[in-house]
């Protein structure tokens, strides 16, 4: 063998036992033997890593070995650090800091190649890290150092390296060391099973859990009410929020403009909340007349006025142990915003024409599109009952500023309306969904709603077209041309439309396009040109399909 200052070694017992055959003759073999023995008793005798690992820990200060320092590292192998978990000769501060990256220092070395190494002149061999500091100036200073070695063999099983057992001796001279090296190597292979056990039921249980948490916290942040189609940025935004006041009993105020969906939220925040067995009544403020609001929302008393031949629960007392949802609040009267403000308060009320104070136990949850804030200043809204509202506000975003959301409620709509009007449409063509998508949807969702109503209506085959969407979504951006409802623009809509899906499927090859259109290629080149239409558009980047430009 070479003598350098890192011997890294093989680990073939063969090797071995032929290299150093008169080791294992007279006192060497025969003191090696009860040591051994009393290693794999305490393994077999004891399910306890730690100790077996003091027993080894101590058979290495004793005589022969003589060890002065010894450390076991255990490896974990998915953050990659190894770290000393049993030691003698060192602190408990010196062990905390022996952490190794895998291929870092002696230890990491024999951890990433599953060699064992011999590292000797420790106090200038580059390999040595002495990451523990352990080896204080004195000792560095000393002959000592210059004559230590540091043994690491590794701890396998199944060619995967579960940790080390490294050791730091007085050089004595080359044919001991080997035997240190076997010795230890055999103890290592010993120990292995108990080893891979441990870090079965510590680090991999432990990951296990970690990971299980995470998941769990990952599918708890990625709520997402069962009603409501949409993953946009801004709408988990909503959700989040949902999430949050869905089990309080705080009044929750939904803004936003009309048709974007504040009715589902309020849903959603009903039906996830502890509550949701309790009805959950809606109230359109807007649709209530003034002279019979009152009534409508506070119930009346028998004979209360002509015509109240019973007693009426109004919407409040119906949703007594549920949720109310006051829907277009910013359209009530100021006097019925008065006996809000007192339910909001005190939840209390009296029914119109009685004197008796009804108690209710009720979750409000109020919408508006209104600009709650300007009727305060205005004196249409109080300003009292403006705050009693505000306490958590929840904004639904319009959908133009939802992205992809409009592709996946077209989808829903598509499949939810040809189910209601027994048709088979599979799928909304290219140049319906970039219409679709570029449009502004100054009406929301309520107007995508109504719009792929009409479409799967008018659709006559499985396909939703850009004809078959009304006129306001025709922009010139998508066709070419602004296009109306007459016959000749219709032709020119259907025209655009299957060249479009032609160059789509055939990836902007005009020459195939051609013949599926039943056409020349200067003809569709013509009509092409007519239309605005680029091929390269319908290319597949890096495509090297395009050998009839
Ligand atoms: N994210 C969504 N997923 C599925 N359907 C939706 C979604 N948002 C809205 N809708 C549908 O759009 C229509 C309008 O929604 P909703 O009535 O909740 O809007 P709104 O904001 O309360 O309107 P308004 O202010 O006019 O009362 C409803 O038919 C609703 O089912």
């Amino acid at each position: 063998m070479p003598i350098s200052d890192t011997v890294t070694l093989e680990l073939d017992v063969d090797y071995f036992i032929e290299e150093f055959s008169h080791c294992f003759t007279g006192e060497c073999r025969i003191s090696m033997l009860p040591i051994l023995y009393k290693i794999s008793q305490s393994i077999t005798s004891s399910s306890d890593l730690g100790d077996s690992l003091s027993i080894i820990l101590n058979v290495m200060q004793q005589r022969p070995l003589k060890m002065h320092r010894g450390i076991v590292t255990l490896y974990d192998c998915y953050s990659e650090t190894i770290s000393i978990h049993d030691s003698f000769g060192l602190t408990d501060e010196e062990k905390r800091r022996g952490i190794y990256a895998s291929g870092e220092g002696i230890t990491g070395k024999v951890v990433e190649t599953g060699k064992a190494i011999i590292a000797r002149r420790l106090h200038n061999n580059p390999d040595f890290l002495d990451r523990t500091r352990a080896h204080n100036e004195k000792e560095k200073k000393g002959n000592l150092k210059a004559n230590t070695v540091f043994l690491s063999v590794p701890i396998m099983r199944a060619q995967k390296v579960l940790g080390t057992i490294g050791a730091e001796r007085v050089y004595m001279n080359q044919h001991l060391l080997k035997q240190d090296v076997e010795l230890l190597s055999m103890i290592a292979s010993m120990i292995a099973p108990a080893v891979e056990l441990y870090l079965i039921e510590n680090f991999d249980k432990v990951r296990l859990e970690n990971e299980n948490s995470r998941l769990r916290n990952a599918l708890k942040k990625k709520f997402k009410p069962s009603n409501i189609i949409g993953n946009s940025k801004p709408m988990q935004e909503v959700y989040r929020l949902i999430e949050k006041v869905a089990n309080t009993r705080a009044t929750v105020l939904i803004l936003g403009e009309s048709g974007v969906g504040k009715e589902l939220v309020a849903g959603a925040i009903h039906y996830n909340s502890t509550n949701t067995e309790g009805p959950f009544i809606i109230s359109n403020c807007a649709a209530l007349p003034d002279n019979l609001a009152e009534s409508e929302l506070f119930g009346h008393e028998k004979g209360s006025f002509t015509g109240a031949l019973m007693m009426h629960k109004g919407y409040f007392e119906q949703a007594d142990g549920g949720t109310i949802f006051l829907d277009e609040v910013g359209e009530l009267s100021l006097s019925i915003q008065a006996k809000l403000l007192r339910v909001l308060q005190e939840k209390t009320f009296e029914r119109v024409g009685g004197s008796k104070p009804v108690k209710i136990d009720v979750r409000i949850i109020a919408a508006t599109n209104r600009n709650l804030i300007e009727m305060v200043e205005k004196g249409t809204f109080r300003e009292d009952l403006y705050y009693r509202l505000n306490v958590f506000p929840i904004t639904v975003p319009p959908l133009r500023e939802r992205g992809s959301d409009v592709i996946a409620l077209a989808d829903h709509f598509v499949t939810a309306f040809s189910k209601e009007n027994n048709k088979e449409i599979k799928r909304i063509s290219t140049p319906a969904l970039n219409m679709l998508v570029s449009y502004h949807w100054p009406g929301n969702v309520r107007e995508l709603e109504n719009i792929l109503e009409r479409a799967v209506i008018l659709s006559d085959d499985d396909v939703i077209h850009s004809y078959d969407l009304p006129p306001s979504l025709q922009t010139s951006k998508e066709t070419g041309t602004a296009f109306g409802i007459t016959l000749e623009e219709k032709i020119r809509a259907v025209e655009y439309e299957m060249i479009v899906e032609s160059l789509k499927n055939n990836n902007g090859r005009m020459g195939k396009a051609a013949e599926e259109l039943g056409l020349t290629r200067r003809m569709l080149g013509v009509r092409m040109e007519r239309h605005n239409i680029n091929y390269k558009t319908f290319r597949i980047a890096g495509s090297t399909d395009c050998d009839d430009d």
